[in-house]
């Protein structure tokens, strides 16, 4: 899979490259072929317009027949033209197993859908590369350096893909897109498009029929006629839309609703909460706010104390700015980069990919390396917690993909099958999430339940306790991984067990605590 990780997106850019190369090597050797075709063509040419050149000289009458018993056939039957394609093709062929598959650019069509839901994003805007959102005034989440918009074929992919799943609320708004874009460009031919004006007709008039829009779908479909008025398909579709229009049959079409795809109760917390800017701090939560700097009773964090925020106190969530340094972030990315695979959810008693967690991930043990046992020292020292096997995990590092994101879940078991429970020590008392990367746009972490969301901070750890003192799962720590909008999200996670916890943090029998 190369579209649930953005290190395997850098991967097959190296691929494009050496494709490009090859490309580069066919155009040389065919322009060159053409200019020698034309050299002999300009030289025949030019002896037949040429009143002096008469077959009365031998010398002529000799090379005209010599050219028609032997450089024509040479030139009509060189193989050169094919040898320079199957140059080309064994290139292709060399990278072929790198290349993204049918089921990447699903995922990627995906992510874009989601991107455009999440964000609100205009699809027109997508399409001309600029991250418009709906609503006036509102300014845009992100500003590419360099504004790619995307090609009729492009937008006619992503609702395609929309169409397939019968979701034709994004059908009709990419496939409106395509349309137009193909319009624009009628009568051009672009060689990689696989689309054309009138698959892109095709489809969004169908789309605009089980929307219950009948009349458009009657437009375009006489649209479709114009260009291909042998279609007997469309025709009779045609007809069936007259039909159904005049006898008032057609159903008035409501307004379009997003198909509920995921399980996402709150969605409409959780994007509001993905679309906002920073953490928020509300007038009531603000007295119980602050940074700290905190030695916790830990020599080792004598010399250079923990930056504590506070970020909310019911759940409790703190955030420490420069857990990690810059090098060290680097280090954990580059030991983890070999190892990564789809991440998967608990699902009952196993563990399966999900559309919900798009991302790839790796676990370190601290013996993988020097910076992860630091890293696990540090951790320990700032939450005290005892975090020897069997009490936490191994490090989880995570690479977020296209449009990458963690829909809400919680990080404890909410069920006593779960796979957590193999280790042995109890639940998932508390996370430690380390921010390893920067993100240009989107990717912030939101609690729904809490109602806040703390935005992508490169190198700092996020505390929070997963479980009440009694022991119960906290619902309130309901919380997401936001689509990412632009860039490159890792994430660090160790996750601390129940057992080993019971001298450093007391339970209490107060279900408030
Ligand atoms: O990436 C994030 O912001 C959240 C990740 C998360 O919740 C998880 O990995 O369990
Ligand atoms: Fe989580």
């Amino acid at each position: 899979e190369t579209y649930t990780a953005m290190l395997s997106v850098r991967r097959v850019l190296g691929s494009e490259g050496r494709l490009l190369r090859r490309l580069r090597a066919y155009l040389r050797e065919e322009s060159a072929r053409l200019r020698r075709l034309a050299r002999f063509y300009e030289k025949v040419q030019a002896l037949h317009q040429d009143p002096e050149a008469s077959v009365d000289n031998p010398l002529l009458a000799f090379s005209l027949i010599k050219r028609l018993h032997s450089d024509w056939p040479n030139i009509i039957y060189s193989d050169e033209a094919t040898e320079n394609t199957q140059a080309l093709h064994a290139g292709f062929k060399e990278v072929e197993q790198e290349l993204p598959g049918a089921e990447d650019l699903d995922g990627a069509a995906r992510a874009l859908m989601r991107l455009q839901d999440v964000y609100a994003l205009s699809v027109k805007g997508m399409a001309n590369g600029v991250f418009q959102r709906a609503g006036a005034g509102r300014p845009a989440l992100y500003s590419p350096s360099r504004r790619v918009s995307l090609s009729a074929d492009d937008c006619f992919h992503v609702g395609k893909v929309a169409y397939d799943t019968g979701d034709y609320y994004h059908s009709i708004a990419w496939l409106e897109e395509a349309v137009g874009l193909f319009r624009l460009s009628y009568g051009s031919w672009n060689p990689e498009d696989r689309s054309s004006l009138e698959d892109a007709l095709d489809h969004l008039a169908f789309s605009y029929f089980m929307a219950g829009n009948i009349s458009h779908a009657l437009s375009l479909s006489r649209e479709f006629l114009h260009y291909d008025p042998g279609n007997q398909r469309v025709a009779r579709n045609v007809a069936k839309y007259e039909k159904l229009l005049e006898t008032g049959a057609a159903a008035s079409a409501g307004p379009l609703r997003r198909p509920n795809g995921t399980h996402l109760q709150s969605r409409d917390t959780y994007e509001e909460l993905c679309q906002r800017p920073g953490v928020q701090p509300t007038p009531e939560r603000l007295p119980h706010l602050g940074c700290s700097y905190e030695t916790n009773g830990s020599p080792y964090l004598l010399l250079q104390p923990a930056k504590k925020e506070m970020v909310q106190i019911q759940p409790y969530v703190a955030l420490y700015h420069d857990f990690i340094s810059d090098a060290e972030a680097e280090t954990i990315k580059g030991l983890a980069g070999p190892w990564l695979q789809r991440s998967v959810v608990a699902s009952g008693e196993k563990q399966q990919k999900a559309e919900y967690r798009i991302s790839k991930s790796a676990w370190l043990k601290d013996t993988a390396d020097p910076v992860v046992r630091a890293l696990e020292q540090r951790i320990a020292a700032v939450t005290g917690l005892d975090l020897r096997p069997p009490y936490a995990e191994y490090l989880q590092v995570v690479n977020y993909g296209l449009g990458g994101h963690y829909e809400p879940h919680f990080d404890h078991a909410t069920s006593r099958k779960s796979p957590l429970y193999r280790m042995k020590s109890g639940n998932r008392i508390a996370t430690v999430m380390i921010y390893l990367s920067a993100v240009e746009a989107g990717g912030s972490t939101a609690f729904i339940y809490a109602n806040f969301s703390v935005p992508v901070v490169k190198n700092a750890a996020l505390f929070w306790w997963n479980l009440r003192r009694n022991g119960d799962g906290d619902g309130d720590t309901l919380h997401a991984g936001c689509p990412v909008l632009a860039g490159d999200k890792w994430v660090a996670n160790k996750w601390i067990h129940e057992h080993g916890q019971e001298f450093r943090r007391p339970c209490s029998a107060n279900p408030q605590d």
